[in-house]
């Protein structure tokens, strides 16, 4: 590193070549340590240069103090009555891609009830209080817990599926996205050294996995990235992706990508470690 780092656009430019060249981010803020710049500022620089959230680079995986998850075992389950094939595992971070989870009328009936109650999505801010984030440009809503017949159907399944109590899951939200639309690179389990933790986590503690259900087909993008497992799941009506993580777990960091074409919904179940209610 020398002079031609001095400004930020130039600086930007030798992080993302030096990362290309194949060097890891510890060592790319220790170069950048050693050529002065103070430890806080070099990772928040980084971060923002490689669309990672800061906090993907200074955290401790924690296990969980509550329960853990069930991974969803191959080739099916029956939850719920509803039999759901296991079409993909991966091990880091652990990830299922389960086939008709969801029946069609079950994704039609979530998508026109949701549909009227849809607002700019938040997202949780430092504090534990909700912001718009410009990360997050999709519309959604929450579903009470158990608020209707279909709704308790659907909390007791992904429960099941799992293997956690319905009593450990947030209230079902629903998302939509038009062209354009997205959602960063962002880890859903909580960061313990930000203030609001202690308030996120009151009811129910950590959050140790999350279910996504495809209620329609994209046209064009929309799937599920995984920048740092390498792995993209496909947006399709009745599937889902359940994926699993410990307070820190970096492979876990996952996007929804642009909708290129038409128009993206999905509902979303996070579980955590105790009763959320
Ligand atoms: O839209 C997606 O595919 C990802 C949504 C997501 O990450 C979330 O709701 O936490
Ligand atoms: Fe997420």
């Amino acid at each position: 590193m020398g002079k031609q780092t001095s400004n930020t656009n130039s600086l930007r430019e030798w992080i993302l070549t030096t990362a290309r060249d194949g060097h890891d981010i510890d060592m790319i803020l220790l170069m950048m340590e050693r050529a002065g710049y103070e430890s806080r500022q070099a990772r928040k620089i980084v971060a923002k240069t490689l669309n990672r959230p800061a906090v993907a680079l200074d955290v401790e995986v924690k296990p969980p103090a509550g329960k853990l998850p069930r991974h969803p075992e191959p080739p099916m389950q029956i939850v719920g009555g509803q039999r759901t094939e296991v079409s993909v595992c991966i091990d880091t971070p652990p990830i299922r891609v389960m086939e008709h989870l969801l029946q069609d009328d079950e994704c039609e009936q979530l998508i026109e009830l949701a549909r009227p109650r849809l607002d700019r999505s938040l997202t949780v801010r430092q504090d534990g209080g909700n912001q718009v984030d410009e990360a997050r440009t999709s519309r959604g809503m929450f579903f009470n817990p158990g608020e209707s017949p279909l709704i308790e159907r659907i909390d007791a399944r992904m429960a099941e599926l799992a293997g956690l109590p319905t009593s450990h899951g947030e209230g079902l939200q629903v998302l939509h996205y038009l062209p354009g639309q997205q959602y960063e690179p962002h880890f859903d389990w909580f960061d313990s050294s930000k203030d609001g933790f202690k308030l996120v986590t009151l009811k129910g503690g950590q959050r140790v996995a999350t279910i996504i259900m495809y209620l329609n087909t994209p046209a064009g993008g929309g799937g599920t990235h995984f920048p740092n497992a390498g792995v993209t799941v496909t947006a399709r009506r009745g599937s889902a992706l359940y994926f699993a993580y410990q307070h820190g777990d970096q492979a876990s960091l996952h996007a929804g990508l642009p909708v290129t074409e038409g128009e993206k919904w999905i509902a979303t179940k996070w579980l955590r470690e105790r009763p959320f209610k």
